[in-house]
């Protein structure tokens, strides 16, 4: 299938890595030298100029700008597209409707781990396109239908925005470390193992599992534990997913 995404930034660039594996990508942006970059970057993608007017007639699209662009990057498209699929946080699958035109309307909200094809997306909106959606986003990692948008809010504040959290982890750790003395690299060299055998763990055993089977009595984890308790880890957390969550719902109200 090919599939046209129109931006060309950060998120547009991971979805483009791990597409081009199993479809034909094209990536319209407004400017040249960029777009060349790109190309370069990710062998067998077409470009394309956005024009002022674009024509998207049966086109396959992925909306990949900021949501305040919106507006002024759709006064540029003419046509009727075939399906849809917008990544923009918050933005309402109505908004889309009174923006462009579009067989089938379609949210998603992949992550930056498309790059690598280990995506979790969340998906909804017009069902007739729940197949080809899946399919899509399935080829660059995990991709889960959800029945209401408000649902799609939820994960954008989990898994859309959960690498930086999930980073901002890595990298303190990794200071930790180095304030105990040991090298930066050994540090990252052991987070990034960290990470890795402890998503494997999650995939069968649950967190609080986990944490149990590690924490000896009168132990070093029990002393780490004790100390992230006290700074508050888990109710920031928890605060942090509601306010990206609130956010989400206050860029759809835009
Ligand atoms: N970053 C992430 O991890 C995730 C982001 N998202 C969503 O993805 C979308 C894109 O985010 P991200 O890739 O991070 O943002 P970037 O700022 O990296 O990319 C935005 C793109 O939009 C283009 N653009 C902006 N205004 C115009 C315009 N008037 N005409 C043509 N092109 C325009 C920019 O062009 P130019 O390069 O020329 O400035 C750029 O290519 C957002 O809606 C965000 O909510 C969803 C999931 C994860
Ligand atoms: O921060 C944002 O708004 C976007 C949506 C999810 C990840 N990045």
């Amino acid at each position: 299938m090919k599939l046209t995404l129109i931006g060309n930034g950060v998120m547009a660039q991971s979805l483009a890595k791990g597409l081009i594996k199993n479809h034909e990508v094209e990536i319209i942006g407004r400017d040249e030298n960029k777009l060349k970059t790109i190309q370069e970057k990710i062998p067998g993608i077409t470009i394309k100029i956005l024009d002022d007017n674009e024509d998207i007639t049966d086109k396959n699209i992925l909306f990949c700008v900021k949501p305040y662009a919106l507006h002024s990057v759709s006064a540029r498209l003419s046509g009727k597209a075939n399906m849809l699929f917008s990544i923009l946080a918050g933005t309402t699958l109505d908004t889309l409707k009174k923006q462009i035109e579009a067989k089938h309307y379609v949210r998603t909200m992949p992550n930056v781990a498309a790059s690598v094809q280990f995506s979790t997306t969340t998906i909804t909106g017009d069902k007739e396109a729940k197949t080809t959606a899946v399919e899509i986003f399935s080829s660059i990692g995990k991709a889960i239908w959800v029945n209401t948008e408000n649902q799609l809010d939820i994960a954008t504040a989990i898994a859309g925005s959960g690498p930086a959290y999930l980073a901002l982890i890595a990298e303190a750790l990794a200071d930790g470390g180095v304030k105990a003395g040991l090298e930066r690299h050994t540090c990252y060299e052991l987070v990034q193992g960290l990470m890795e055998g402890t998503s494997k763990l999650l995939k069968s055993n649950h967190p609080a599992i986990i944490k149990d089977s590690v924490m000896s009595p009168g132990g070093t984890t029990a002393a780490g534990v004790s100390q992230l308790e006290e700074g508050a880890v888990r109710d920031s957390m928890i605060k942090a997913v509601n306010k990206a969550y609130e956010k989400a719902c206050e860029l759809g109200k835009k």
